[in-house]
């Protein structure tokens, strides 16, 4: 016996995604894992020794493809209740835009998260959550948002710690207090900014805040409102990431970008000075073709300037009960080949390797030992699939930290 591994996996096609371009394919590939982080990825012929010699678990992948479990990067799975009405009004030609300003859109699911206690909200969540690993996400963010006062803001970041506890995922947790203005603060946007900021200090004492967020929009909080945000994160230390740029450019990419931000999220109106700054930064784009495709928009992100300025593309599900109730990164990453055209590799590439990124999480993302054993077993013939199916059980196994969930 050389190793005493936890397991290993024998007869897969890797795509390892370790590389620059490309899928980084091993053929006839093996995986060994121990306590939670991968010990070997390489060709079958280069293990130290015979399978059953080195672990006692084998697994026989059959010549089946194996990825790096897949990242969800932005989410906001946990909420009560839906907005299917609201689906019939924007069918019948009202705007997202106007839902909001009339009351409903965030601030209809704030009522609804508000209403509900902590067992409720988890119901109702722990479903999407497997939803999504079911197909092939082994680490998902999740935000705030829909709660706007303390209690029900620490409420939903509890859920989600849960929902990381009880299913073996990876939850990464994002304090979204500035996403709208609650009603008992209306034309007091400064006055709620100030408890935002306090309620940050405590929830992040509290060990509940891995990173901070903001809506900034016409319809949301501007960039001096959001600066006062980012820079209550930074005095905690905490990254910062922000929705941006997604139906106006209103410079969101850059204020994010000048923080050092993981991400700037939709970009759909982002400038080139926006990408520039992004470029420089470091700062992840991150995709959400869910929100573009629900919203009927037509305004496509810089693709091109992306590219141009090497700025790292991720692609998530940006589950929400408004503008995307997707419960699929499959079917986000499907969704972003035919509405941004990306390719197939680059959809994949930004649900392993980028979102990682996106997260500030460099243990993950891809196949390499000495990252987390977090893989998927896929029933497949080729990558290209995982964005070509609409829907379907493409997924064999999905497993986290070396321990199968599905
Ligand atoms: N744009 C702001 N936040 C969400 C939508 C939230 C909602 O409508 O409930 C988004 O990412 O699209
Ligand atoms: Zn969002």
């Amino acid at each position: 016996m050389t190793e005493a591994w936890d397991g290993v996996l024998v007869g897969a096609q890797l795509a390892t995604l370790d590389c620059e371009a490309g899928y980084g394919v091993i053929e006839d590939g093996a995986i060994g894992w121990r306590d939670g982080r991968f010990t070997f990825v390489g060709p079958r012929a280069a293990l130290p020794d015979a399978p059953e010699r080195i672990a006692d678990s084998v697994i026989d992948a059959g010549g089946g493809w194996v990825t790096p479990g897949l990242v969800d990067c932005h989410t906001h799975l946990v909420f009560a209740g839906h907005r299917a009405a609201e689906f019939e009004q924007r069918l019948e030609g009202a705007s997202y835009e106007q839902i909001a300003r009339s009351g409903g859109g965030i601030l209809s699911t704030v009522r609804a998260t508000r209403a509900a206690d902590e067992d409720t909200l988890f119901a109702q969540s722990l479903p999407r959550a497997r939803a999504l690993l079911a197909d092939g996400v082994t680490t998902l963010e999740i935000k705030s948002g829909y709660g706007l006062d303390l209690d029900d803001e620490r409420r939903m970041l509890r859920v989600a710690r849960r929902i990381g506890q009880s299913l073996g995922v990876g939850v990464r947790t994002t304090f979204l207090g500035a996403h709208a203005l609650p009603p008992e603060y209306a034309n007091r946007a400064d006055d709620y900014l100030a408890r935002v900021c306090d309620w940050l200090v405590e929830l992040h004492g509290e060990g509940l805040v891995d990173a901070v967020d903001a809506f900034a929009e016409r319809i949301g909080f501007g960039l001096a409102q959001t600066r006062r945000v980012f820079e209550a994160a930074r005095a905690l230390g905490l990254p910062v990431k922000l929705h941006a740029d997604q139906l106006s450019d209103g410079g969101g990419a850059a204020l994010v970008a000048e923080f050092g931000g993981l991400s700037a999220d939709h970009v759909e109106h982002t400038s080139a000075d926006g990408v520039r700054a992004m470029a420089r930064a470091g700062t992840v784009a991150v995709l959400l073709p869910g929100a573009f495709h629900v919203l009927r928009e037509t305004q496509l992100p810089p693709l091109h300037a992306f590219r141009a300025h090497q700025v790292p593309m991720a692609v998530a599900t940006d589950c929400n009960p408004g503008t995307s109730p997707l419960l699929s990164l499959r079917h986000a990453m499907q969704l972003a080949c035919t509405h941004f055209r990306l390719t197939p590799e680059e959809a994949l590439r930004g649900t392993t390797v980028h979102a990682a990124r996106a997260l500030g999480l460099g243990d993950r993302g891809a196949l390499r030992a000495g990252l987390r054993a977090d893989f998927v077993q896929w029933n497949i013939d080729h990558p290209a699939e995982l964005c070509y199916w609409l829907g379907g059980p493409l997924a064999r196994a999905v497993h986290a930290g070396g321990h199968r969930l599905c």
